[in-house]
Order: structure tokens, then sequence, then C-alpha cells
């Protein structure tokens, strides 16, 4: 199997371009690939494929195999390579994702190479029954809603960016234990589909630092879905403005949740290399 290693702000996937490769039974492919010492090392796999409503479209498989409807990171990235690979040819790209169908526009730096991708991420869902949470009243949002995990309570801010995020706010994130409650409110009841966690720490009105806890991967150095939500969660706290700088643990991340209801996300798309791998050797 032919594949691209990628990553944007740090969230690395290994990248198949099914235009030209066939890819069976994905979930294995990625749990083998993903493994750090015994694969290529990722967060996980993603598919790019042709599409009969858009450009392209986006797969995207995680590290312990679960699909999930969307990867911002891995959007941003999905383009650029679209664009360099001659799959594309035009700078605004349309690409089909569990989350619908997105639009990327691809933002070249000084030599004309492209280094940044700003993409409309769509409308945040905010009902319960669309992150999806279990409990009633099915349409009622989550904002700081109290939540207990080991004696302790935290308020938690939930939004669907295709896929499920839950906010947390916190004073001091870079000693916050992201391993120890990460997987407790990942896999927890409230949440059917499980969920992704931001913890994130207010650094001024338009500026916020974040560390994730991935859904299907664990901690990951930048999740763009959840920046997106972050941005989402820290206006409905009136913590924020609703044009933020997101410092994430492997790279910033800008996000603007505009008036006309969309979310927007810019941020870097990079190659790092290619190469082929015997999945039988695996
Ligand atoms: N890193 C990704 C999110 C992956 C989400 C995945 N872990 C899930 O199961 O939803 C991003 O940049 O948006």
């Amino acid at each position: 199997m032919k594949f691209t290693k990628m990553h944007g702000a740090g969230n690395d996937y290994v990248y198949v371009n099914c235009f030209e490769e066939r890819v069976d039974n994905p979930e294995q492919v990625a749990i083998k690939v993903s493994n750090r010492n015994f694969g290529i090392g990722s967060d996980g796999l993603i598919l790019i494929m042709p599409s009969d409503k858009a450009d392209v479209r986006m797969r995207m498989f995680n590290s312990d195999g679960s699909e999930s409807e969307m990867c911002g990171n891995g959007i941003r990235c999905v383009a650029k390579y679209a664009y360099d690979h001659g799959i594309v040819s035009k700078k605004e790209i349309t690409a089909e994702t569990g989350a619908g169908i997105l639009t990327l526009q691809l933002v070249p730096g000084a030599d004309g190479k492209i280094e940044k991708v700003r993409v409309n991420m769509g409308v945040p869902r905010l009902k319960r029954a669309e992150i999806p949470m279990a409990g009633e009243p099915a349409d009622g949002q989550i904002v700081s809603q109290p939540l207990n995990i080991l004696h302790t309570t935290f308020n938690i801010t939930c939004v669907s960016m295709g896929n499920p995020h839950c906010v947390i706010f916190v004073d001091d994130v870079e000693s916050f234990q992201v391993e120890k409650y990460g997987p407790l409110i990942e896999n927890h009841e409230l949440f059917p589909r499980r969920t992704n966690v931001e913890f994130v720490q207010i650094i001024s009105r338009t500026e916020v630092r974040q560390r994730t806890w991935e859904r299907g991967a664990g901690e990951t150095l930048a999740c763009g879905t959840g920046a997106s939500a972050v941005c989402v969660a820290g206006a409905l706290n009136c913590l924020t403005e609703k044009k933020i700088l997101n410092h994430l643990s492997g790279g910033d991340l800008e996000l603007e949740w505009a008036d006309d209801g969309f979310l927007y996300m810019t941020g870097p798309a990079t190659e790092v290399f290619s190469g082929e791998i015997d999945l039988a050797k695996l």
C-alpha cells in the first residue's frame, strides 16, 4: 500500500490516495499502521477517495480502528494533498465527510506553496440528541452542566462538529491530568457514541490553550474539530470572543464562529514523507 504521512499542527495521519489504491478492511489497517512501535506511527488512517457529490471524499479512522464522521486537521491535509498531487487544480475545494459537504480554501505562502487551509466547518450542533448525549430534553443545550467524575465536579459544554465534543475549562491545563480524566469522560454512559474531550485554559478573551483527549486515539497534539468546539463553547459561556487563536500542543489554529452561523477554521497542513508498506508483514 502506498501512503503519505501528513500532519496538521502535529495531529498526524497516514493518508492513502484511493483514487489509485484500494484499502480493504480500513479498520484493521488503521490499527496496524498507527502503531508507533510496530507500524508507521500515527493518530489514525485517512482515505482520500473519489466522491460523486464533491471534489474529494474523506474517510477517517482512529488508531483504535473506529471510524469518525469528521477530522478538522485531516480535512486540511486532504485538501492540500488533492491540490499538490493534481487531484484538483483549483484553490477552492469541496469535500464530502460524515459531517456533510465542506468547502475549503487553500492559502498559499510567500513562495506560492500551499501553507494554510481555511475550512468552513459547517454549523455547530448544540442539541443534546445531536451530540449525541443520553437524557432529556433531547433538544436542550449542554452549557456548563455539572458532571461528577471520581469525586470531582466538572462543568461540561457539549458541541457536535459532526463528531462529539465535551469541552471543560480548567485553571491550569499544563498540569491537568488529561490521561486520568480523559478516558473516563470519553467512555461515560452519558455519551452513547463516546466523545472527544477538550481541556482548555483561557488566556484572554481572544486566546486559549487546549489539550485534547481524542475518542479512539488518546491524547493528541491537536484536534481541529475540537478547537472549533472550543471556540463555540467559549462564546456560549461568555468567556471568549467568537474569534480566537487556539494554542494546541503541536501548533496554533485560528477559529471564528461567524455571524452567518458557520464555524471557520484556519491552520497549517504539512506533508512529511511518502512510502510503501507491505500490510501482510505487519
Ligand atoms: N483530530 C481530529 C478529530 C478526530 C476525532 C476523532 N478522534 C473522533 O473519534 O471523533 C480533528 O482534527 O478534528
